[in-house]
Order: structure tokens, then sequence, then C-alpha cells
């Protein structure tokens, strides 16, 4: 990680018509850093990544990226600099997963200009990295969830962002993919990419965080490093579970993970 954040929050409030769901929240996010956002249900984790995408407008605070406001970023500059894979998908169209994974490349040759031999190499490249380039010619709609969410991963990285926001990747994935995810993670970091991705599995992000920010009711109730901060007290507090049942879970969890 170097240089001054690709990424800031500062103070924000956000939410909804009538219902603000986030308070006071801090973050910033550089180069070459995967952050992990965990909370129970409804605790805002979507909320905080859509507010930092542009989609929500803040209610109070600021959203920076590169020190400048997503609103005032055009969308074309904005998804240059920022990936994201959503939670869920729904497309009306039966678009190919390689068409899918082109649409990434959108902000890099416009929205209706033809992709070149180059983007359709970059398309297939990054489905082969995500192990699914034998998906390239099925119908979207027909694939799993799960071979769903990688050809979404494979959509974001075909933008070649600097930012990837991630909404539970993990979620609707096997084991197998689930590690291969995080794998992924892991090399985008060090290939200098910053990561926020929320997740309701603390042991992910104890494999591949460098920070965790736990959220509570709209609320950071803990941030720091992944060992320090997900302590049996912070996960109790967090989930709303007595120490005694998350202890003894939490102390059996497999080495390795
Ligand atoms: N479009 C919406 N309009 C009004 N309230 C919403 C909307 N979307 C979410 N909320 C509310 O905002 C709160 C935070 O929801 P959010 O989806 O950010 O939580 P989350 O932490 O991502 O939850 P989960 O882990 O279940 O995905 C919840 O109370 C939810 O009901």
């Amino acid at each position: 990680m170097s240089g001054e954040p690709l990424l800031r929050l500062l103070e924000l409030e956000a939410g909804y018509a009538g219902h603000t769901v986030l308070h006071g929240i801090d973050l910033a996010l550089s180069r070459g850093e995967v952050v992990c956002l965990l909370g129970p249900n409804g605790s805002g984790k979507t909320t905080l990544l859509r507010t930092l995408l542009g989609l929500l407008p803040p209610r109070a605070g600021r959203v920076e990226l590169l020190g400048v406001a997503p609103a005032r970023w055009s969308r074309a500059a904005f998804a240059r600099h920022v990936g994201h894979v959503p939670q869920a998908h729904e497309v009306q169209f039966a678009f190919s997963a390689e068409d899918i994974v082109l649409m990434g490349r959108a902000s890099r040759v416009g929205l209706f200009s033809t992709p070149s031999r180059h983007d359709r190499d970059m398309a297939m490249q990054c489905l082969a990295t995500l192990g699914v380039a034998h998906l390239a010619s099925r119908v979207y709609t027909t694939l799993s969830g799960g071979e769903r969410q990688l050809v979404l991963i494979a959509r974001a990285l075909a933008q070649e962002p600097s930012i990837l926001v991630m909404d539970e990747p993990t979620a609707s994935l096997d084991f197998g993919n689930q590690l291969r995810v995080l794998e992924h993670v892991d090399r985008l970091r060090g290939l200098g990419l910053a990561v926020l991705m929320s997740t309701h599995q603390p042991e992910h992000a104890l494999r591949v965080a460098d920070r965790v920010l736990l959220l509570a009711q709209g609320r950071v109730l803990a941030e720091g490093p992944p060992e320090p901060t997900l302590t049996v007290a912070n996960l109790a507090a967090l989930y709303g579970v007595p120490e005694a049942v998350i202890g003894p879970v939490w102390a059996a969890r497999p080495p390795s993970t």
C-alpha cells in the first residue's frame, strides 16, 4: 500500500428516503490494500458500497475517489477506476458470458463501439483467470449462481480498474471457488489494486484482508488489522451471539484460514 488513498469516506451519512442507514463512517482505501466489510444482515454493507459507487447520494459527509466526489466523475471515467461485482445480477436478454464480460470493456472502448480483437482477448483472458473460459459462449441466464458470480468478477477485471468493490463475492460459490476467489483477491492486491469486499465469513477476512471494518446498525463497531480486530468479543457484539457460543466455534476454525 502506498501514497494517497484512492478512495475515502469522510463522516459519511447515507441511506434511503426517510431512513438514514449509515452514520459517521470514515474509511480510506489505498493501492494494494484489501479491506473487508463485515456486519450482520441489514447492517448497511450494501448501502455503504452503493454510496461509494455513486449510486446513492451521501446525506452528509463525503465520498472521494482520488479526491473528487463520484457525482463529479463521468460514468465512463469512474468505471475506468472502479470495478463493481454486485451481489445479484439479473439480465433480461440472452447475452453470452463473453458478452457480459465484454460489457466491462465499455468504459474503455465506448458503449456503442465494436469491441476490438484486444477487447475480446482481454475478456477471454479474464474468464480464464477465473477458471470459467469454458462458459464463454453459454447464455448467462442459464448459468448457476456461482458460475454467474465468477463471470461478474471477470467482467469487473475486464474494466482494468484500480479499485474493485465486491458485494459478498463468495456468497454463492462452492468451497473450491471461494478459495479461488480469495486467492485471486490476494493476487490483485499484489498487482496494486485496492479491494473493498463485504463478506459474511470472518475467516475469509482473516485470510485476505489487510484491514477489516465491522459495521453494526450502520456504525463502525471496530476497524483495524484482522487478527486483533476479529476477536471473540467483537464478533459476539457484531452478530449478537454470546461469546460462550462464538468462542469455541471461532477457536476451532481450520488453521489454514
Ligand atoms: N432500497 C431501499 N430502500 C429502503 N431501505 C433499504 C433499501 N435497501 C436497503 N434498505 C434498508 O437499509 C438497511 C441496510 O441494508 P443493506 O442492504 O445495506 O444491509 P446489508 O448489511 O448489505 O445486509 P445483508 O447482509 O443482508 O445483505 C436495511 O434496514 C434495509 O432494509
